[in-house]
């Protein structure tokens, strides 16, 4: 039987985690479109899934609840039957949320009593044993992600970072567990839920024991977690016999037009890339402290790109030092610099599409939720991956904006130079 209403409805709490999970859905061959925010009405192209993009990470969880519950019952109405709540593979979040409250807003309006909890995603190095987060060979609270501008995440163990903001039990599904297959986890879930847990965070290390994981949480309504997990779930709905269209990665129009780096993310990954970037290329600093001093840093940032842009590409960024970045946040407030910040580079993103710019690369997660409302971008065609986790994507209009959004710690050091060539159609 083949189906052409969407099967998996997935909600992500920033844009560059929607676009790694409408990545990950598209290499499992499931035919995936990206709407940002909660769409007037369906984008007309078939999809199996369908990834809401929010930016609720870090708004206030009464917000981040409202918006996730609007999502949902628009994936409901578009006749989706499993629910899929992404957040990041480090489990950003602060202990008043959002990942908790967010759960458990979506359970009780799907009626259900557990669910799972697994940021894992090996390929880009996160593990988890025991409960506990890694990234590579370090624990996440000693990963760079303790240093996160707005949500630093100084407890690796998952169980306790989430129980601190929930008031709902959570437990744990142990390696031991999942590595004995999807029987002996589907038990674990069962005995879980009869000790009362609601929440139970999924040990995984290899992509095995997420395809495990995946076939496990067949009969879920809900699942939880980052892009990984979602590896085995398009294997569930083809061998239930629902996913018989073959899905790939969209061939994406040739976008001609300007290109240009926009980096918001002051992760050690974006750091490094925007050091080999100055190395070679032009770049141009936003000064947080000149934005609050009121300078028209967006009319400065334009002015470089003009004098530049029709010969080469330039990066515009704020990427700092966490010791900068803890500089520029004891002046400001975290809250008012962050925003400062994003709608600096907002505003420079439309400068820039108004002077011809019509390939985007974007570094950062809440500053892609910026970038891609400024430039009024409604779905997302889903593209070959550039690296683990960063499509190139395309938006779905008459006039498409080619468009990279690369998590903060995503990407090898030369990403920016690789991501506009895949936006220039080039895959090498
Ligand atoms: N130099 C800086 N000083 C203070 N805040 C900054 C600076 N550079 C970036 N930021 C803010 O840090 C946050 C980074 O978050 P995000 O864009 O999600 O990156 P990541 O993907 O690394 O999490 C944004 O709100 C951004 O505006
Ligand atoms: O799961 C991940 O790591 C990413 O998909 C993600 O959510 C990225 O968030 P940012 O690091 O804030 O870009």
């Amino acid at each position: 039987m083949s189906t052409s209403r969407p099967l998996l409805g997935c909600i992500a709490d920033d844009f560059t985690g929607a676009t790694d999970l409408a990545n990950m859905l598209v290499r499992g061959g499931m035919r995936t479109v990206q709407t940002i925010g909660v769409p007037a009405e369906m984008p007309a192209v078939a999809a199996d899934a369908l990834v809401i993009a929010l930016k609720s990470r870090t708004v206030p969880a009464a917000e981040a609840i409202a918006q996730s519950l609007a999502a949902l019952r628009w994936l409901q109405q578009q006749g989706c039957t499993q629910f899929f709540f992404k957040y990041c593979s480090t489990f950003d979040s602060t202990d008043a949320g959002n990942i908790g409250p967010v759960t458990d807003a979506l359970m009780k309006e799907l009626g259900v009593d557990f669910t799972i909890a697994c940021p894992a995603f090996p390929e880009n190095g996160r593990t988890i044993y025991r409960g506990y987060l890694f990234v590579a060979d370090a624990l996440l609270n000693e990963s760079g992600m303790e240093n996160h501008p707005l949500t630093p995440m100084t407890d690796a163990n998952l169980v306790r970072v989430l129980q601190r903001q929930t008031e709902s039990k959570v437990g744990l599904v142990r390696y031991d567990t999942v590595a004995r297959g999807a029987a002996a986890t589907q038990e674990r879930f069962t005995a879980l839920r009869s000790e009362g847990v609601k929440m139970a965070i999924a040990d995984a290390v290899s992509d095995k024991d997420l395809f495990t994981l995946g076939e496990a949480c067949a009969e879920l309504k809900l699942i939880t977690g980052g892009s990984g997990v979602a590896l085995g779930l398009p294997e569930n709905f083809r061998r239930a016999g629902l996913l018989t269209a073959v899905g790939e990665a969209a061939q994406l129009p040739k976008v001609d037009g300007l290109s240009v780096v926009l980096a918001g993310s002051a992760s050690k990954a974006t750091n490094a890339q925007v050091a080999e970037w100055k190395a070679k290329r032009p770049a141009f600093r936003i000064d947080p402290l000149a934005l609050a001093r009121g300078e028209d840093v967006v009319a400065q940032a334009l002015a470089f790109a003009d004098e530049r842009i029709k010969n080469e590409p330039v990066l515009i960024y704020a990427t700092a030092t966490p010791d900068e970045v803890k500089a520029v946040q004891k002046e400001l407030g975290v809250a008012k610099a962050g925003h400062l910040v994003e709608q600096a580079l907002a505003s420079i993103a439309a400068g820039l599409r108004q002077r011809g710019v019509r390939q985007f690369v974007v570094a950062g997660g809440e500053t892609s939720g910026a970038v891609v409302q400024a430039l009024e971008v409604r779905a997302l065609r889903i593209g070959p991956q550039i690296d683990p986790g960063v499509p190139a994507t395309a938006t779905l209009d008459d006039q498409p904006v080619a468009l990279a959004l690369k998590s903060g710690n995503f990407g090898s050091v030369d990403f920016f130079e690789k991501a506009l060539r895949y936006l220039d159609g080039k895959t090498a």
